[in-house]
């Protein structure tokens, strides 16, 4: 989240996604009698036969009962291998992956429905702004009593963000105005040594390790330490896992749909798989297991959307306490992913990176990037991210984003004959053969190594000589000044025109611009009508409007600056 200015202050860091599937690991069986019965909520098509009632097949656990879907787990297991068959494969263009997402999304909702139970049964709760505003008071406390030091900001309601930090007095500009120590920052690092040595074996997927931490700590209820921290997390996210087919499908066409939909199919997988170790192919002989999640701890697909998602839109990373893992590994250079209570309600406004974890006095310290009036609402900054990056990691866009772009990719073909002589060039501006380039907003339009790599596709076996005789000259090629030959000039412009324009036109295909007004406005309209009132969905059908209309704006104007550099 931006500069170290202090020499033993580690900078905190929003670690972009979830993107990686932990290694699978075996399971111990689920075990469980069955001790009663509850009408089945809804009915799910699986390949076996389903049962219009469930059995209360409870297991006590951490003085808690769960149940245990005995009844439906035929079912599930139908859907769940179903999924597994299906995140196997990978999808070879866009209207394939499009496809396999509708699968997963309609087998995920059959799963959830069947897991309706189990969901109820972990307390999830749909909690709006003023009943997670209830539960702040008693958050504060503990915050307070845990060694959170703060005297001018206190949590509030904001409508568009939710929850926010609120300035109880004037905040001047890098005034210090809120600590949080270490022992309240929380991580797999605070799991007893026996869940962590089941779960946290991945130092590199730390992100995971503390979606399973939560989970478990979610789970225990009131026997959790962390419960009032929980308790005034938010209930549903708007990330891409809370997304509804519809509202995707408006996503169809964007630079973030790709990666929205690989989001899903991710976190789908590592459902899937964990599943598989807990019901379909335990192995009681392992005593390391992710299955344990599901047979321990209540695991479910809503459960699990909602730990990860809480940890895509909270996480930080902050040094390590445990510096070596059980096998000697040296960890210590390996940052850890961490929820930080209380820090963690500010949202995001541009501006500058504020807040470092002192290592010293072991603590997380914020600064105010700006100047605050008392009763304003108090912002910080999460770091240099894209908008597409923002809508499928955090749930939100901001429209005033400075350091938005749209990535394109590009790849050098394999058929060109002068594919080496070209993929030198590009090595020495430290670009690949195939890369996501970025167009930027006004007045920037077209970024340095999104102009050198047109220009040396553009370039013939000539060009290819020179430019390749002498690679230290080859940064010039990121200039926009650079000199070339008019004609190579020429070709560069007339390809990056014809590439936004083709992109432009998948997003005009995928949905119009003039639906996308017409979508705005009844959006807006619907808000005035229903001041106060939360209308479900409506948030991300804003976000995903309101996402298109700016990648639209940034590859219109680059493709204007485009077709003007065509006739220069
Ligand atoms: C670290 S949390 C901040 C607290 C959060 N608002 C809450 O109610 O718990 C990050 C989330 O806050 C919201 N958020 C943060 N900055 C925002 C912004 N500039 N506009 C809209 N939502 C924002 C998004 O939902 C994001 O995922």
């Amino acid at each position: 989240m931006g500069k170290n200015k202090r020499k033993n202050k580690q900078q905190q860091q929003q670690s972009p996604s979830l993107v990686q599937t932990p290694t699978q690991t075996q399971s111990e069986a689920a075990s469980g009698s069955a001790s009663g019965t509850t009408s089945a909520s809804g009915s799910a098509a699986g390949n076996q036969t389903s049962e219009s009632h469930i059995v209360q097949d409870k297991n006590k656990i951490d003085g808690k009962r769960f149940p245990s879907l005995s009844g439906r787990r035929g079912e599930l297991n139908a859907l769940v291998v179903r999924l597994l068959e299906l995140v196997a494969m990978q999808p070879a263009n866009p209207n394939e992956e499009w496809k396999q997402y509708v699968e997963l999304q309609l087998q995920l909702q059959r799963i959830m429905v069947l897991e309706e139970p189990l969901q109820k049964a972990v307390c999830l709760d749909a909690t709006d702004d003023q009943s997670r505003q209830a539960k702040v008071t008693a958050f504060s406390e503990w915050a307070k009593a845990g060694g959170v030091k703060t005297d001018c900001l206190e949590i509030a309601i904001f409508p568009g963000y939710q929850l926010g930090l609120r300035a109880t007095q004037d905040i001047a500009a890098e005034q210090p105005v809120l600590s949080v120590p270490r022992t309240l920052i929380f991580s797999e690092e605070h799991l007893p040594e026996t869940d962590r040595k089941l779960f946290c074996n991945f130092p590199l997927l730390t992100n995971f390790n503390l979606a399973y931490a939560l989970v478990i700590e979610k789970v225990r209820g009131p026997d959790s330490v962390w419960r009032p921290y929980i308790d005034v997390l938010p209930a549903r996210y708007n990330t891409v896992l809370y997304f509804s087919i519809e509202q995707m499908q408006r996503l169809r066409g964007t630079a973030a749909c790709t990666s929205a939909l690989r989001q899903c199919r991710v976190i789908a997988r590592q459902y899937a798989n964990m599943y598989k170790c807990a019901h379909i192919r335990p192995d009681a002989s392992s005593a390391s297991s992710m299955g344990v999640l599901f047979t321990q701890h209540g695991l479910c697909y809503e459960l699990y959307r909602w730990a990860v998602s809480t940890v895509m839109t909270r996480q930080n990373l902050v040094p390590r306490e445990l510096q070596a893992n059980d096998d000697g590994d040296d960890l210590s250079q390996l940052p850890i992913s961490a929820l930080i209570p209380y820090w963690d309600m500010a949202n995001h406004r541009p501006g500058k990176i504020t807040s470092y974890y002192d290592s010293g006095v072991h603590q997380m310290d914020c600064t105010a990037q700006e100047a605050c009036k008392a009763g304003e609402q108090f912002f910080i900054y999460y770091g240099d991210r894209s908008n597409a990056d923002l809508l499928v990691h955090n749930g939100f866009i901001d429209v005033n984003n400075r350091k938005d772009y749209v990535k394109i990719r590009l790849g050098l073909g394999l058929s060109d004959a002068l594919v080496e002589q070209r993929a030198k060039i590009l090595a020495r501006l430290n670009i690949e053969r195939k890369a996501e380039l970025r167009v930027l907003p006004a007045p920037d339009y077209i970024s340095g190594e999104l102009l050198a790599f047109v220009r040396v596709f553009n370039m013939s076996a000539d060009q290819l000589e020179h430019w390749g005789s002498d690679l230290e000259r080859a940064v010039d090629l990121l200039h926009i000044d650079c000199a070339l030959e008019t004609d190579h000039e020429t070709r560069t412009w007339q390809y990056l025109y014809q590439r936004l324009k083709l992109l432009l036109g998948v997003l005009e295909a995928t949905f119009k611009e003039s639906d996308e007004l017409q979508q705005l406005e009844k959006i807006q309209l619907t808000e005035k009508q229903e001041v106060n009132k939360e209308l479900p969905g409506q948030e991300i059908d804003l976000l995903v409007v309101q996402y298109r209309r700016l990648e639209r704006r940034i590859l219109t104007d680059a493709l204007e600056y485009a077709q003007e550099r065509c006739k220069v």
